[in-house]
């Protein structure tokens, strides 16, 4: 293990953020954090980064016990670098702004300027050295930041939200830079996320937190809309985006559901006798530990988990027509 929590809590103006009764990270993989806004992943990040302290508990890094003292966290640092949502820049060169961390480290210039090329060559942007970084993109920043990440040699690369503020061509880029730092240099990355298909689709292990603390499992699918009686005496919710689907008996107004992947089933929109299912077309498909994920767009992102078996035999692809039938058991009510 790269990290080992036990008991850690850490507290913000009276209230706990976290509160992490036992948790390992391996080392050498990738691990997702992932959970909703304010679920504590920022704030667990910096502890790993050894740029906060917690509150109670303990953290061992590499099998050795971390003391949260400066003279003990400072070294430490050195080993783990921690890229923010919204990386810093300079407004200075790229070459400038990647040579900062090597200068404290005492690098000699010849060095410094062969480890700035080798790693801007790695995220494909070695023609940007004497750019200007305060001018570039999202996606052109993460990248940045990678590399200058890269350049001090870290053990663990922490990141949160890597691709939040990037377009999709440098998702697909930052993606598949992480899994090739992973597995060329054999660097942990942690990293948070909101978005659940891309981050499973990367990580070898998954971590939820919710309110602070780990969880088996999110909830997924959730929206939210309106419950409301029709005339025939049925209850339809119907979501912003046009999503509908029938609850139980005795829901009305405002109200949030989540639709349990596991428990939805998919079939062709031809297939003869399909009730009141979502209808969409097959937006993404991977494949999962407990079976394939048919991301459907019905309005709403909706994620089906299907059975192997049950997915060779129907064999759906992207851009298909299909429907998402509901059983009841998928449906669970978040609040009234
Ligand atoms: N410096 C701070 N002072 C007070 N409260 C804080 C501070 N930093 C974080 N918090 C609170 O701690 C909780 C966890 O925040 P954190 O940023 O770790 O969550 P998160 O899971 O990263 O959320 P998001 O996905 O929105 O970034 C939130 O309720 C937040 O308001």
């Amino acid at each position: 293990m790269i990290y080992s929590i036990r008991g850690m809590t850490k507290i913000f103006g009276g209230r706990t953020v976290l509160d992490v009764d036992s948790l390992d990270i391996p080392k050498g993989k990738i691990t997702a954090l992932l959970g909703p806004n304010g679920a504590g992943k920022t704030t667990l990040l910096s502890i790993l980064a050894f740029l906060s302290r917690p509150a109670s508990g303990s953290l061992a890094y590499d099998s050795r016990e971390v003391r949260f003292t400066e003279s003990h966290m400072h070294p430490l640092r050195r080993e783990v670098v921690l890229m923010n949502q919204h990386p810093i820049m300079f407004s200075q060169t790229v070459c400038k702004n990647m040579e900062f961390g090597l200068k404290l480290r005492k690098v000699g210039k010849e060095e410094r300027r062969k480890i700035i090329r080798e790693n801007l060559k790695l995220v494909g942007l070695d023609h940007f050295e004497q750019a200007r970084a305060h001018k570039l993109s999202g996606g052109e920043t993460q990248r940045i930041a990678i590399a200058r990440a890269l350049a001090l040699s870290p053990r663990v690369i922490l990141c949160d939200e890597p691709l939040a503020s990037v377009d999709s061509q440098n998702q697909a880029i930052i993606v598949s830079l992480l899994r090739q730092i992973n597995k060329e240099r054999g660097i942990t990355v942690i990293f948070t996320s909101h978005d659940a298909v891309w981050a499973r689709n990367l990580a070898h292990e998954t971590v939820y937190l919710d309110g602070g603390r780990p969880v088996d499992s999110v909830l997924e699918n959730i929206l939210s809309g309106n419950a409301a009686r029709t005339e025939a005496g049925e209850v339809w919710f119907a979501s912003g985006d046009g999503t509908r689907l029938p609850l139980p008996e005795g829901i009305e107004g405002q109200v949030r559901v989540s639709l349990d992947p596991s428990a939805l089933k998919i079939n062709h929109s031809s297939a003869p006798g399909q009730g009141d299912g979502l209808k969409g077309r097959v937006h993404q498909i991977s494949r999962e530990k407990n079976g394939i994920r048919i991301v459907v767009d019905a309005g709403a992102l909706i994620s089906v988990i299907m059975p192997e078996k049950e997915y060779k035999a129907m064999a759906p692809g992207i851009g298909d027509k299909v429907q998402v039938a509901i059983p009841p058991n998928a449906v669970k009510i978040l609040n009234g």
